[in-house]
């Protein structure tokens, strides 16, 4: 078992470069080989630049290229899968030939070696540290959280104030996180860490495609605003972190990533401090607890806001929600674990949500070896893509591939199901899929079920008329420049406007 990062990680930062990737059977020599037809590149970067929706221009791809397509991009050569089966293929059949893609190569710089990014034999034995945290009876002891950070961030909600709900959202996930997971109140502190993290997402989302390495070596005012989020972010992960060291370890998963990052330490693991006084033990908790902090909270704040404002659009399908929830939510406070079965329909809101706004919405990886697909060779050191915004809504695996309308996910027995819809199995990807599938998806489920129910027991948030909400592809897919909503409470504004219907009417 590796007992510390790999040690790369005192080597100079490779500033997220992937080290070039020769086919091994020509050492040194480039190759010729027969690829599947694509768009050019360029047309890629325009589709990404000017397209309304960009990700919706993956779906074009998919249109022109209904399986594979290639396009060279940057010196890269890009693979772009569009049919389920080759991603099934791909992710979990060839899952071991395979690295991280681009856009994880490059947030490398925040988040160091944590799950997300790391590889081999440190990833596996980090994600076995990590996933006991994130399951079972864990995920019950964590509910009365999630439910009271809902209320508590409602409690300053006003009939008629107008907040900005995907911050609202951020906050409150921040602030779950930081009880469950580290054993600490952030709640002080969730503003901060999601205003950060927007600004890093701005950032990130203007340096993802290739040949943007450049803006991240020239001295602009948006890369120092880059550098100046990563930085506090940075600063406050470690108070965080010191203050819990200095208090009796608990059930939470920072208990758990010090105890082994002592015992790395003290089986000489960790290998000397750096002129910082950091060693590689306590780097690795850092990586570890930025990496959760982040992909703990920004993924599931985006699909709440995008929930709020699918509902706020279909007010039948509100309706067919709000009779689920005025059923099972008598009181909030006594909200449980064991009442996620009762609440299919708050389920069902949240996957339709994700199948048109997954907020992971394009997946990357690098081939380490030669991968045969659909009968092409994909050398090594190949970039395939994957975007889970394009699949979920490929009229090939889906009926009304653009329309809001939960009840698909419910069966005739009137529970949820993932295979409800009739879609192949990798037509649906919100949380990935093969080994590096999301270790938070119950984390996910829980807390997304659990607080839309609680909050949609009282209010309706409205987007005020006029106002366009639109997409930005950056790491997420959040709502760009945030949600401005108007809050309503369900009892005195135009929640009770809804009508009541069964789920067949939104069929
Ligand atoms: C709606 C909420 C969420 C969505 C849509 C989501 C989506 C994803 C996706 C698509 C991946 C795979 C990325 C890839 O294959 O390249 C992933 C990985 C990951 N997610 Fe989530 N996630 C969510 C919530 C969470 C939560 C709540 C946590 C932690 C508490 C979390 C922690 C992680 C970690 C650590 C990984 C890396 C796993 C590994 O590589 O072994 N995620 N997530």
């Amino acid at each position: 078992m590796a007992t510390s990062p790999p040690s790369d990680r005192t080597e100079p930062r490779e500033d997220g470069q992937p080290r070039r990737l020769r086919p091994a059977h020509l050492p040194g020599r480039p190759v010729r080989v027969a690829r599947p037809p694509g768009p050019p590149g360029a047309l890629l970067y325009a589709g990404l630049a000017l397209h309304r929706e960009p990700p919706a221009y993956f779906l074009r791809i998919a249109h022109r290229h209904p399986r594979l397509a290639h396009l060279r991009l940057g010196g890269e050569h890009v693979y772009v899968l569009s049919h389920p089966d080759l991603v099934h293929e791909l992710l979990v059949t060839r899952g071991r030939d395979l690295r991280k893609g681009r856009t994880l190569e490059r947030i490398r710089m925040l988040l160091g070696e944590g799950l997300l990014t790391s590889e081999g034999e440190w990833h596996r034995s980090q994600r076995r540290l990590v996933q006991p945290a994130l399951q079972g009876d864990r995920l019950r002891a964590y509910a009365p959280v999630m439910v009271r950070a809902a209320r508590d961030r409602a409690a300053g909600w006003r009939d008629g104030l107008q907040v900005d709900l995907a911050r609202e959202m951020s906050a409150l996930t921040v602030a779950v996180v930081g009880e469950t997971l580290f054993g600490t109140d952030l709640r002080g502190r969730s503003a901060e860490v999601a205003d950060a993290l927007g600004e890093l997402m701005d950032g990130f989302s203007r340096r993802m495609l290739p040949g943007a390495d450049l803006l991240l070596s020239v001295p602009t005012r948006g890369r120092a605003r880059l550098f100046a989020a990563v930085d506090r972010l940075d600063t406050l992960v470690r108070t965080m972190i010191a203050e819990r060291r200095d208090r009796p370890r608990g059930p939470d998963l920072l208990s758990t990533l010090l105890d082994a990052s002592a015992g790395a330490a003290g089986t000489g693991g960790g290998s000397d401090a750096g002129a910082d006084g950091e060693t590689d033990a306590d780097a690795a908790v850092r990586d570890e607890v930025m990496t959760l902090l982040l992909a703990g909270h920004e993924t599931t704040a985006s699909a709440l806001s995008w929930a709020w404002w699918l509902l706020d659009r279909n007010p039948e399908a509100a309706a067919w929600l709000h009779a689920e929830i005025d059923a099972v939510v008598t009181d909030p406070a006594r909200l449980t674990y064991a009442d996620l079965d009762r609440l299919p329909r708050t389920r069902a809101v949240l996957a339709e949500a994700m199948r048109l706004y997954p907020p992971s919405w394009i997946l990357g990886r690098r081939t380490l070896v030669d991968v045969e697909l659909d009968g092409w060779t994909l050398p090594a050191g190949s970039l395939c893509v994957t975007s889970q915004y394009a699949l979920h809504r490929d009229p090939r695996f889906w009926a009304a591939p653009d329309a809001f309308a939960p009840a698909r996910w419910i069966g005739s027995d009137g529970a949820f199901g993932e295979g409800v819809p009739g879609q192949p199995r990798a037509a649906y990807l919100p949380f990935g899929l093969g080994a590096r599938i999301c270790v938070g998806l119950g984390f996910a489920w829980t807390e997304g079920v659990l607080v839309l129910a609680t909050l949609a027991r009282r209010w309706a948030p409205q987007v005020p008329p006029g106002h366009r909400v639109r997409p930005q592809a950056a790491v997420t897919l959040r709502p760009s420049g945030g949600m401005p909503v108007v809050l309503r409470e369900r009892s005195s504004g135009p929640g009770r406007r809804h009508r009541e219907q069964g789920p067949d009417s939104l069929r």
